[in-house]
């Protein structure tokens, strides 16, 4: 049996949970969130998916419901309105964690916290802060570097599966997108497209710039990161030992997102990525973003 909760029923919370049902991801999932009302209709519209798809029970309720879950994942609070950056969601998404994470950690102290909530490398390291004796991984830029295959995929005409190419950093305005080590099919990027500074920056901006494309058609996105939370989910509770880019404590100083295996228990290892000196340059600024941002968490400064 493998249980998930989710904390935060709302864009991204119901449509990770879809993406759990329809991949089979686990045998359980419960939603939680502060608008009970929600958490149940979304409960119940999803478990109209599972004869169609998987038979996983889904249901809803307060925090004791989390009771046996082995992952956790925390998608609630405030997300971006048109315009806004991510980072300018720190302190309300703050006050939210300090409020949520202790009553998860009491509720499932088996559980690897998975958040999603942004700014979310920030929103992960203060969830280790206030969950210290639990593992948790931040989604960090396994969305970002799904952007980044699936443009330059399109760019090769090849599948996105065949895309190697990894977001680093921040998830967000400081993010690097690793042009040095990205290959299709193990060919290095560069020997099977013409790497022009116009075609960089054209993927840069589509990646870099994807969230504030979509927010500003729909107000939230969801689809995307759905599917990502769903893949990371499944590699602890399958012990798959994946490779994403997700977030955790790094060499750089802050939490942000490297190339990790991802298994049971959460992070096993981190790789170190063959960056060219302007890459390694720019994660480093990236870091510095993080670190400036984390001067209004009082948790992290310590
Ligand atoms: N890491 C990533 O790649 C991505 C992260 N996000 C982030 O995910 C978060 C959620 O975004 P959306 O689902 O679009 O927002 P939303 O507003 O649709 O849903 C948020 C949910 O959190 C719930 N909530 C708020 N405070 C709560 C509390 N104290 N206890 C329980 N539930 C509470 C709300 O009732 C709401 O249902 C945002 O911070 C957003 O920026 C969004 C997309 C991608
Ligand atoms: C909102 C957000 O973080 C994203 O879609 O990348």
């Amino acid at each position: 049996m493998t249980k998930v909760g989710m904390v935060g029923a709302g864009m991204v919370g119901s449509a990770a949970g879809f993406a759990l049902v329809l991949r089979g991801s686990c045998t359980e999932l419960v939603l939680v969130d502060k608008d009970a009302a929600r958490a149940q209709a979304e409960a119940q519209d999803i478990s109209h998916a599972t004869p169609v798809s998987h038979p996983v029970r889904v249901s809803s309720g307060g925090f004791e419901a989390l009771a046996g879950a082995s992952v956790v994942i925390l998608t609630a609070g405030a997300n971006q309105k048109p315009g806004e950056d991510r980072l300018s969601l720190l302190k309300r998404n703050a006050d939210i964690f300090r409020e949520l994470v202790p009553q998860i950690a009491q509720a499932a102290p088996d559980a690897v916290l998975l958040v999603a909530t942004n700014p979310v490398d920030l929103m992960t390291a203060l969830t280790a802060k206030l969950a210290p004796n639990q593992p948790v991984v931040g989604s960090g830029t396994v969305l970002d570097s799904a952007r980044f295959r699936a443009l330059v995929a399109a760019r090769v005409g090849v599948a996105p599966q065949h895309v190697h190419a990894s977001v680093l950093g921040e998830h967000g305005d400081s993010e690097v997108l690793g042009w040095s080590s990205a290959s299709v099919g193990g060919v290095p990027l560069a020997q099977v497209l013409d790497l022009t500074d116009e075609l960089k920056q054209d993927i840069e901006e589509g990646t870099r710039g994807a969230a504030a494309q979509i927010i500003a058609g729909k107000h939230a996105t969801n689809y995307g990161v759905g599917a990502a939370l769903a893949l990371i989910t499944e590699a602890v509770l399958r012990d798959r030992r994946s490779v994403l880019t997700v977030s955790g404590p790094s060499l750089y100083g802050p939490y942000l997102s490297l190339p990790r295996v991802v298994g049971a228990g959460g992070i096993a290892a981190t790789l170190k990525p063959d960056l060219s000196p302007e890459e390694d340059a720019a994660l480093e600024r990236s870091a510095a973003v993080l670190i400036k941002a984390s001067q209004g968490l009082p948790e992290l400064s310590t």
